[in-house]
């Protein structure tokens, strides 16, 4: 089975406004209210491509009610564990630029901790568990490498996307595929990455750390893949862009997508590609027509 873990899951609250007054009274054209967190958009893009999921995480009170309902209306299975408090609401902006303003999210208790610790302590090698996303309030600081020490003991492969310096830490226990996006990979290094030479430097060295598959995501300037084998640098497909939240978690989903399909790596990269870009293109995250759609507008360029 396929496990998505979100510890701190979202409503996501679009607002439509053109521009922001700071300190000003400003008021949206329109709003709207989706499920957010980047296990759950995976979870969710998973579904639409039929490939069989559970959704794990922390939910609590009526917008963690939201997201629970809105993801078993479509059809995912979710095993989240109930806390108290409220799942946070994070804010998009969109217009001109897009700006968000994601909440902290509830403090997760001891009790809840040990429960998804349970959770994973009866997971079985032939699972995959994709791990992402900023840590909720209470957890331990080296609580995701606490539980990749769990899978790593169960050989239970994990793919790890979060923008914390626990990514770095967990390379050595050789992640199924990391995905910084371009800024976080700049972070992760403390340095400023300026160009696709040092995409590539920078990536390389994910990889070199441990990482079986690596995908640099660089918005609409498309990706990078490294894997050892190659390095691939896709364009992404154009289009009207609506709205990006969700794009890099989709881009995982398809990479999964790909290999349970039996493709090779080069072209789950390319699915990869075509989830994000398909997602950007749209208001929530894309359907799986809207992937379709991009079929052949990918173009790969191999640099190694
Ligand atoms: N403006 C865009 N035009 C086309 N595709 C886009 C655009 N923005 C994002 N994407 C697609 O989504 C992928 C992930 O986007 P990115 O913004 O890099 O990730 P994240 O959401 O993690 O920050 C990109 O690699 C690309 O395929
Ligand atoms: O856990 P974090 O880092 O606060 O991120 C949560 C946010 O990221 C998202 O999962 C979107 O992530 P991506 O745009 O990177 O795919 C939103 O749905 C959510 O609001």
């Amino acid at each position: 089975m396929i496990y998505t873990l979100t510890l701190n899951p979202s409503i996501d609250y679009l607002m439509y406004i053109d521009e922001i007054n700071v300190g000003k009274t400003n008021r949206a054209s329109r709003e709207q209210m989706l499920p957010g967190g980047k296990g759950i958009n995976v979870s969710r893009i998973l579904n639409q491509f039929e490939v069989s999921n559970i959704a794990l995480g922390f939910v609590g009170g009526n917008s963690g009610e939201f997201i629970k309902q809105w993801l078993q209306k479509e059809g995912t299975t979710t095993q989240f564990i109930e806390i108290e408090g409220n799942t946070r609401i994070n804010v998009k902006t969109k217009g001109h630029q897009e700006t968000e303003i994601n909440g902290a999210g509830p403090v997760i208790s001891e009790e809840a901790t040990n429960q998804l610790r349970q959770q994973i302590q009866a997971m079985t090698s032939d699972d995959l568990i994709v791990l992402s996303g900023s840590k909720a309030q209470g957890l331990p600081d080296d609580f995701y490498i606490s539980l990749i020490t769990l899978l790593k003991e169960r050989n239970i492969p994990y793919i790890f996307d979060t923008a914390s310096q626990e990514l770095l830490e967990a390379l050595p226990m050789s992640p199924l595929l990391v995905k910084p996006n371009q800024d976080e990979l700049g972070e992760l290094f403390g340095t400023e990455i300026k160009s696709i030479d040092d995409v590539v430097t920078y990536g390389k060295k994910l990889h070199e750390m441990g990482a079986q598959n690596v995908i640099v995501s660089l918005g609409g300037d498309g990706a990078l893949f490294i894997d050892g084998e190659r390095i691939i640098k896709a364009d992404a497909p154009k289009g009207n862009v609506i709205n990006t939240v969700g794009s890099g978690d989709s881009m995982i989903a398809g990479f999964i997508a790909g290999l349970e399909q039996g493709l090779p790596a080069s072209q789950a990269f390319v699915l990869a590609v075509q989830s994000g870009s398909a997602t950007a293109f749209k208001e929530d995250l894309a359907e799986k027509a809207d992937i379709d759609a991009l079929n052949g507008a990918v173009k790969l360029n191999y640099l190694h």
